[in-house]
């Protein structure tokens, strides 16, 4: 699904974001990307919904060589993925119904498919009962399920998330990780969530890749998110 050959980010002001990157991620997987502020996750995410390009290497989505798409074909390039970020980036004027819609009518869906899909995810996400609420008239964990709910109404194949749980409380934030595991495991949808958040990490024990200045340091596949200072706080003991 998810293929980074030799990829190095440099931004214009010349420090690496990433550096000399390698690593596949399968269809169906679920995989965190960690590591402290400015370690790269943001800009690894950026470059595989093409909003980013590598300065060198190869990057492949979904059997696309996003690397060298071409402008015009970026846009349905994206209709393959599905991204949520931590500020929900909902239409404020706009109902949950129709933020959801959106989506789907921007790809040009027609009424029926409208009617049929976006009631069946508002189901998936738990919001089926609000429909008609208005963005403001929602808690934050239940405007991120509408983010969500908006992000795979397009059925896509892998689902981006940076930062998902960043402006919400622990408790809200476990249950937005269980939605983001249940889709995973429901629809196979491959799933990539950048975090800081140690315990959302540490309730699903999925694959962790670790990031550090730019350069991958850790790629675990049932791991937590700081291996080191747990091995060090058992030992302790
Ligand atoms: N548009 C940009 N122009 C120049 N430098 C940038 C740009 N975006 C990010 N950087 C730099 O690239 C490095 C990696 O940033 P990135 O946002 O990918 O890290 P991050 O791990 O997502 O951090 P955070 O958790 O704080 O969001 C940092 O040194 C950052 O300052």
């Amino acid at each position: 699904m998810i293929e980074l050959r030799n990829v190095s980010v440099i931004y214009p002001e010349g420090v690496p974001a990433l550096s000399h990157i390698n690593f596949c991620v399968k269809r169906g997987e679920f995989v965190f990307v960690v590591g402290p502020s400015g370690a790269g996750k943001s800009t690894l995410l950026k470059l595989l919904y093409r909003a980013e390009v590598p300065t060198q290497g190869e990057v492949t989505v979904d059997g696309i060589c996003v690397s060298r798409l071409r402008p015009r074909d970026i846009p349905f390039f994206r209709r393959r993925l599905g991204v949520v970020f931590q500020d929900f980036g909902l239409l404020p004027d706009r109902t949950v119904y129709e933020n959801v819609a959106f989506a789907l009518r921007v790809i040009g869906a027609g009424r029926s498919q409208i009617r049929q899909r976006v009631p069946a995810v508002l189901e998936m996400v738990g919001l089926a009962s609000r429909p008609d609420a208005f963005p403001h008239q929602l808690s934050g964990g239940e405007q991120q399920r509408v983010a969500i709910a908006r992000a795979l109404v397009n059925e896509p194949h892998l689902l981006l998330a940076d930062e998902p749980t960043g402006n919400l409380d622990p408790e809200t934030s476990a249950g937005i990780v269980d939605l983001l595991a249940y889709i995973n495991a429901q629809k196979g949808t491959t799933v990539v969530v950048a975090t800081h958040d140690v315990a959302i990490v540490n309730r699903l024990q999925r694959r962790v890749l670790e990031f550090s200045d730019g350069r991958l340091v850790r790629d675990d596949s049932q791991g937590a998110y700081a291996t080191v200072v747990m091995r060090e706080d058992n030992e302790a003991r």
